[in-house]
């Protein structure tokens, strides 16, 4: 099922205000829209049929195992300015708390982060005005959602790692998120990644040139 909705004028004026740099399509027909499948038993047979993702987590520690895990440093994708990178995770990585929000997964090679709002109508607008970003910078998330929470990953699948469009657009989407409303919660503990998780095995690769049947 698609499904695809007109963007509100409070979306409109928000992702049309200043800080963002946008443009918006010029007809409805043209809107941005945002589709997600789930639900289909294709669609779970394909993600049952397959082990784990590259992002999914290690199994649980057992008892005789440390604790204590060294930081994740972040994996830059090839060609990146990494000096430049380092100095615009610091407001980003809550590790380094200076009051972000995003954490390093995938072997430092993502930047991950869940955000939650009042209603399912807010999200919703807050992943068009995402989307409408990824459009600009050609470069989309790994992302999941069920009502007013939604899960962002970012990260370059090609070269692979933490590119400067992931951290910026990471930067992005606190900005918009504040923007929507955000609800400022602390432990946003959910399911919502192994969602995504499971998305991007039966996405496939975006940087494999699709082929003409
Ligand atoms: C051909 C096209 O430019 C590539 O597939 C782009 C599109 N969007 C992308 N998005 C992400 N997250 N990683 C990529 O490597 C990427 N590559």
């Amino acid at each position: 099922m698609n499904l695809s909705r007109t963007i509100t004028p409070t979306a409109r004026r928000i992702i049309s205000g200043p800080g963002i740099l946008t443009r918006l399509p010029a007809s409805p027909s043209q809107q941005a829209r945002i589709t997600i499948s789930g639900g289909n038993a294709l669609y779970r047979r394909r993600c049952a049929a397959r082990s784990q993702s590259t992002m999914a987590s290690p199994p649980p520690l057992s008892p005789s195992q440390p604790q204590a895990q060294p930081a994740l440093q972040p994996a830059f994708s090839s060609g990146s300015d990494q000096a430049a990178l380092e100095a615009a995770l610091v407001p980003l990585l809550s590790a380094h708390g200076a009051g972000g929000r995003w954490t390093l997964a995938g072997e430092g090679h993502a930047l991950e982060r869940t955000f939650k709002f009042k209603t399912f109508a807010k999200t919703w607008d807050f992943m068009t005005a995402v989307s409408l970003q990824c459009k600009i910078k050609n470069h989309h998330p790994e992302w999941s959602n069920v009502f007013n929470t939604t899960f962002i990953r970012w990260t370059t699948h090609s070269p692979k790692g933490l590119s400067s469009k992931d951290v910026d657009l990471a930067a992005i989407c606190d900005s918009l998120a504040r923007d929507f409303g955000e609800i400022e919660q602390q432990d946003l503990t959910c399911r919502l990644p192994s969602l995504a998780d499971k998305a991007v095995i039966s996405s496939g690769d975006c940087c494999v040139p699709k082929t003409k049947k």
